[in-house]
């Protein structure tokens, strides 16, 4: 769908986006996070067509976006940073004009308008000034003038930002719903978005990607966590020799169990390093309590990811 090659701008001496390259697939729902400043906003920018980039190239379905901004950009939805909507007209003459902008046929308008008033809820609000809204509602026109003419690509920048926990939750479910016709691309600075919403994570610091894992791999660690009997006082020796362990921690030992971490070299196999570790257990003559891949928490992902660039923590 996107193809995003070496791409890299500049503002004066500023580096804000170095060499960024990532391709995405079709309805898939991509996150881009970073601290403040990390470059996302520029990133969104030039994908959407609005910012020309210093170097590098952007392809959307094989046509390149610098050689055709203008016909891609038909296609596209795009919610910038700052809500584009202007406080004074109603909800859907806004909406009216926005189709307009995007070359939506007049008579095809109406349907357009109707549809992405329902798909954002709006309908109870369409003829109120955009002015009257709360941030929520006036954060769905933004998106509801992203999703005319049914883009296969969004390109949504924070598109919860400011939001309450309520709206958030909405807006969540309204991006799941629209994921699956389309390809979006986010900004966030919020860990449980990406959890709740994103198919893949992509990391920026410093205007560098550091990461692009999907986010299934990426929080599946190399770790498993086994919980066992005491029967084997030497169960540890055992498990260090099989072949598909790097490394055993002893976590815990109670009255009647024993908690280990499990390393496992890179390359193994998930299924047989769980088959011969239990095996391993239950034929030491122990009791086999627990035996579970560890989950990784995104915050660490993410701190590891951007260590190298002086790192904080991300907002829940
Ligand atoms: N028009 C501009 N002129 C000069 N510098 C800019 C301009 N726009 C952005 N920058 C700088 O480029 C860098 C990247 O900014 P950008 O807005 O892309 O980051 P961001 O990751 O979206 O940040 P945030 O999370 O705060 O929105 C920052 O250092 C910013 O100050």
């Amino acid at each position: 769908m996107i193809e995003v090659d070496t791409l890299s701008r500049r503002y004066g001496e500023l580096m804000a986006v170095d060499q960024v390259s990532f391709t995405t697939g079709r309805n898939e729902v991509v996150g881009l996070l970073g601290h403040n400043g990390a470059g996302k906003t520029t990133i969104m920018k030039m994908l959407s067509g609005y910012l020309e980039p210093s170097a590098g190239r952007i392809t959307v379905d094989g046509t390149v976006l610098a050689d055709h901004a203008r016909q891609l950009q038909r296609k596209l939805g795009y919610l910038p940073e700052n809500l584009p909507v202007y406080p004074e007209m109603l909800v859907a003459d806004y909406l009216e004009y926005a189709a307009t902008l995007k070359g939506i046929p007049r008579a095809e308008r109406h349907l357009a308008l109707r549809e992405v008033i329902a798909a954002t809820g709006l309908g109870a609000r369409a003829l109120d000034p955009i002015q009257q809204l709360s941030r929520g509602l006036k954060q769905r026109v933004g998106v509801a003038q992203a999703i005319l003419g049914q883009p296969r690509l969004l390109i949504l920048d924070e598109p919860t930002n400011g939001l309450d926990p309520e709206q958030t939750g909405e807006m969540r479910q309204l991006l799941r719903r629209l994921a699956q016709r389309a390809t979006i691309i986010l900004s966030t600075h919020i860990m449980q978005e990406v959890d709740a919403v994103c198919d893949r994570v992509l990391v920026l610091a410093g205007g560098r990607l550091v990461l692009d894992e999907p986010l299934q791999s990426l929080r599946q660690s190399r770790s498993l966590l086994l919980r066992t009997g005491l029967e084997e006082p030497e169960l540890a020796t055992w498990l260090r020799r099989l072949p598909q362990v790097a490394a055993v921690h002893e976590e815990s030992a109670s009255a009647n169990c024993r908690s280990w971490t499990l390393q496992l070299h890179p390359r193994s196999d998930l299924d047989t390093a769980a088959n011969n570790i239990a095996s391993c257990v239950t034929g030491a003559g122990a009791a086999l309590y627990q035996l579970q891949p560890l989950v990784r928490d995104l915050d660490s992902i993410f701190r590891e990811a951007t260590m190298q660039q002086g790192g904080s923590e991300l907002e829940h």
